[in-house]
């Protein structure tokens, strides 16, 4: 087996009102080097971890038991861009990296649609899963026998990301919205979602914007447990973002805003912002790739 290298794009879930369906790859990777080795050897984090506890080690494995295969032993050295537990998608790009892990090392030549199931069951929702196998910006969703999903990869905007120091475990984030939604309620939060969708495939960014802040299935529950959640919206607007949501189930926000104007907006918002990384961030337009020259 030649050393090769898997590489993971992190992505930012629900973009507003597209709850549990949307998500966006962004350029920040999580990448898994491969090599042969006498026995199994998982590097994170400049050290060396247990495998057997190791998250994304017992995704590989459970992907192995599902198929039959048996791993060859071998060395895996992890890099992660991505922060944890701050609404990047970190645990799907994991998640994705395991699968691909077990891909390659058993040589199972899983489809697309096999690795979309199968990360969809462990995350238990595929808005991350989804963009971080295709790429791009997904929209999918959990049928009884699979998982419709579209890519769209030519959105015309700038991204900034405000990732602030404390975490946020999506599950807390995730008990925190309501059961169940009143028919008139349900339908004006589906409403800005279908208008969300079309203002993206019209390149009608100033509706989108609009529909990426009037959310109503999430973002009204969670906005709590967010730091800055107001400020951060009225100042990007200000500073000339059509709009600003939670990424994934927060506490990192992100701003979309017309193509260029990124490191104006980015300059500005530091100013603002004391304690947080103001990133510009690139889509990702690839999805999981493997490499084989390391
Ligand atoms: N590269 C990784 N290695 C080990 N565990 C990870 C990794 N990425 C994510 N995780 C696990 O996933 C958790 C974060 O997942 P989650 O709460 O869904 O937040 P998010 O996916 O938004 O970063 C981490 O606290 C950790 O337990
Ligand atoms: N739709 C999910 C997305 C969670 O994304 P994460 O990046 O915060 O794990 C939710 O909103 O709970």
């Amino acid at each position: 087996m030649m050393p090769f290298r898997i590489s993971v794009p992190a992505s930012s879930a629900n973009l507003g009102p597209g709850f549990d369906s949307m998500g966006l790859a962004l350029g920040l990777y999580i990448h898994l080097d491969v090599e042969c080795a006498d026995q199994n050897v998982f590097f994170a984090h400049g050290s060396e971890e247990s495998e057997e506890n190791h998250f994304i080690w017992n995704i590989t494995t459970q992907v192995a038991e599902r198929y039959g295969a048996a791993l060859p032993p071998c060395k895996v050295q992890e890099t992660n861009e991505i922060p944890l537990a701050r609404g990047l998608g970190s645990s799907a790009s994991a998640i994705v990296a395991g699968i691909e892990l077990a891909n390659q090392l058993g040589n199972l030549q899983l489809t697309d649609e096999q690795k979309l199931a199968f990360g969809t069951e462990i995350e238990g929702h595929p808005d991350n899963i989804a963009p971080a196998l295709f790429g791009g910006l997904t929209i999918s969703t959990m049928l009884k026998n699979d998982i419709p999903s579209v890519r769209l990869n030519d959105i015309e905007l700038d991204l900034i990301a405000y990732i602030p120091e404390v975490e946020l475990k999506t599950e807390v984030a995730r008990d925190c919205l309501p059961d169940t939604y009143e028919r008139g309620y349900a339908a004006r939060a589906s409403a800005m979602s279908n208008l969300a969708v079309a203002a993206l495939y019209t390149k009608d960014y100033a509706l989108f914007g609009k529909m990426l802040e009037n959310d109503l299935f999430h973002e009204p529950f969670r906005k709590a447990l967010i730091p800055n959640f107001d400020l951060i919206r009225e100042k990007a607007k200000e500073a000339g973002a059509y709009g600003t949501a939670l990424s994934g189930a927060g506490p990192t926000m992100l701003s979309f805003m017309p193509k260029g104007n990124g490191e104006k907006v980015k300059n500005e918002m530091v100013k603002q912002l004391n304690g947080y990384q103001v990133q510009l961030l690139e889509i990702d337009t690839k999805g999981v790739s493997i490499s084989q020259n390391i």
